[in-house]
């Protein structure tokens, strides 16, 4: 696997390369002198699906960006592979080409269309390809913006709340969606959001970034397809959200008293 080395204070071995699809160590990242990201670690595995959570402005999005090489201004050590994809909330998509051409926008060379008809296909908008943005439906921008992620063939899908914005059963779909691309195309996938459940559903792994760093970590030990009716689901849905400082059974924030780690990761 080809990897983009950004910034590095220290270098990874090779073997260390390809045993990660993303390594980042030490790294940290300040606006005006205010370290949002402080000397952060974190792996993930080839093939891993990870999910981040964070109360908001916590730094997630932050992190996103500098892992898709979009914010270099950093220190530490930052190792991702060269192919790699990002989709955010928002489809961006651009208003004045049709539905195909933005799925192949900033591809090198001259690619063909039927590339992307075969990325809308996979996302089940083969039938829109010819559309323009507007006419599509908030689900239908978010599959295309999906198909010009996976038109990349990413080693590493970056998804930073992409479902935030759909209405409750389109993202049911969405989430399906993903999860079946996820199992299809086995690249790892780093999923920021702020739904815990959605976390637990789709996830090898949940992290719980707080105070610039990965605070809290849990595996996600259920067998797939998963169902939140299962006992273990509602377990591991009330540890995040304890470590989020929420109460799972009235939602209120908890107020940190002991000042112990746990209670400081989750205030
Ligand atoms: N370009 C920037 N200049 C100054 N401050 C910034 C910039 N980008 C992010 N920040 C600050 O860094 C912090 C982390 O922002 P970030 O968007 O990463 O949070 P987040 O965890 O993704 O939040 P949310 O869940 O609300 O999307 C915030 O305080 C934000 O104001």
């Amino acid at each position: 696997m080809a990897t983009d080395v950004h910034r590095p204070v220290t270098t990874a071995s090779p073997s260390t390369q390809a045993a990660s699809a993303v390594r980042v160590e030490g790294l940290t990242r300040a606006f005006d002198g205010r370290a949002v990201i402080d000397r952060l670690d974190l792996d993930v595995r080839p093939g891993e699906f990870v999910a981040l959570l964070g109360r908001s402005g916590c730094g997630k999005s932050t992190l996103l960006r500098i892992l898709a090489g979009l914010d270099r201004d950093i220190e530490g050590t930052v190792l991702v592979p060269r192919r790699k994809a990002v989709a955010f909330q928002a489809p961006r998509l651009m208003p004045w080409k049709r539905v195909w051409r933005n799925v192949l926008l900033g591809l090198r060379g001259s690619p063909e269309r039927g590339l992307a008809e075969r990325a809308l296909e996979e996302v089940g908008l083969k039938h829109r390809t010819n559309a323009w943005p507007k006419t599509l439906s908030g689900g239908e921008a978010q599959r295309a913006s999906l198909a010009r992620a996976l038109v990349r063939e990413p080693d590493l899908l970056l998804l930073d709340e992409p479902f935030g914005a759909l209405d409750a059963l389109t993202r049911i779909k969405a989430q399906r969606l993903v999860d079946e691309l996820w199992q299809r195309r086995g690249c790892a996938v780093l999923l920021v959001t702020h739904d815990v459940e959605e976390a637990v559903l789709l996830a090898d792994r949940v992290l719980v970034m707080d105070a610039g760093v990965i605070a809290y970590e849990t595996e996600i030990d259920l067998d797939r397809p998963r169902g939140i009716s299962d006992p273990r689901f509602g377990e591991l849905r009330a540890e995040l959200l304890r470590r989020l400082g929420v109460d799972a059974d009235d939602g209120s924030p908890e107020t940190a008293t002991d000042g112990s780690p746990e209670t400081a990761a989750a205030a």
